[in-house]
């Protein structure tokens, strides 16, 4: 057979398409288990279909720009809001929710900066059939099937969740209440430390991380009130201030990892200590002390 007659005839045979790790998705997530959570996860794409005359299903440029600008758009550093949870209510722009240990989280933002969903929880298999319904819309008429599989970094070792906002970010990181999944390494002396780092990591699962002159009362109940106000609109959220790490200064990677080394200085005195802080992904901060 003629090949290039052949390769025509074949463009209606039906084939995958993917792309690996097409985006992160960093957020908070509201649960009735864990309180106010950070989240961050890593998504992959298959698109089925028959190819163009190009012998594409879907050029590569395009479609990750295309579907990373939409996932983007619905979930990332936002708060993911499960309405159905036990425990949540909600009344315009204000969410409240009671966890299952009786603690009280309050939250305020604007529409932008929080996701609903007609859910209990949110998991990742949730996500992945909400965003796909969302994401049909975007795609050439010769794809028919789109699967999403989000997941998390394979951390083997120490790692945290947190949760913070930056409120003079210009962009989406002004979000107060979005979050990470972070791997978190600590060497004293040069050494690695992963036990140093493992009961860092341990205290800090589930933590809301704030600057100090976003602090505008702790209440009776022992819950910190953060408030501030940032392009995007006005936030707060109230939160057990055990659960709550408060800094001097905006709660970015570079201020946690020097906080981290900091607090570590003083536990090893004399000692050089360098912490290897990550936000989300790939990226982060290195801090110094005693060197
Ligand atoms: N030097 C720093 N820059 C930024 C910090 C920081 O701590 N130090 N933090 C943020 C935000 O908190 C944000 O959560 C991280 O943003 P990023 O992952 O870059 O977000 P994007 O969605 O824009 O990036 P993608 O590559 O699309 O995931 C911002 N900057």
């Amino acid at each position: 057979m003629n090949p290039v007659a052949g390769q025509t005839a074949g463009r209606d045979r039906p084939l995958d398409l993917f792309v690996e790790q097409l985006t992160h998705i960093d957020c908070g997530v509201l649960d009735t288990e864990l309180g106010l959570i950070g989240r961050t996860w890593l998504v992959d794409v298959v698109l089925t279909g028959r190819r163009d005359e190009h012998g594409m299903l879907f050029d590569f440029g395009p479609a990750k720009r295309e579907i990373k600008a939409e996932i983007d758009a619905l979930v990332d550093h936002r708060l993911l809001v499960p309405l159905r949870a036990p425990g949540l209510s909600r009344h315009g722009d204000k969410l409240s929710l009671t966890t299952a240990d009786g603690a009280r989280i309050d939250y305020e933002g604007p529409e932008t900066a929080i996701a609903t969903l007609d859910a209990e929880c949110v998991t990742p298999e949730l996500l992945e059939d909400w965003l796909t319904e969302h994401l049909r819309t975007l795609l050439p008429t010769n794809i028919d099937g789109l699967q999403l599989t989000l997941y998390e970094e394979s951390i083997p070792d120490a790692h945290y969740h947190y949760c913070h906002g930056l409120r003079t970010h210009d962009g989406n990181c002004q979000r107060m209440g979005h979050g990470h999944r972070c791997r978190v390494g600590v060497e004293i002396d040069d050494q690695d430390r992963p036990d140093i780092a493992r009961d860092w990591a341990a205290r800090w699962q589930g933590i809301y991380i704030g600057e100090q002159s976003d602090l505008a009362t702790t209440d009776d109940a022992g819950r910190h009130h953060f408030a501030y106000t940032a392009p995007q609109g006005n936030f707060a959220l109230a939160i057990d201030a055990a659960r709550c790490v408060v800094l001097d200064g905006p709660p970015t990677v570079e201020n946690v990892a020097d906080h981290i080394a900091g607090e570590l200085a003083l536990s090893h005195p004399g000692k050089r200590v360098a912490v290897r802080a990550y936000e989300g992904v790939g990226k982060g901060a290195i801090a110094r002390r005693g060197d």
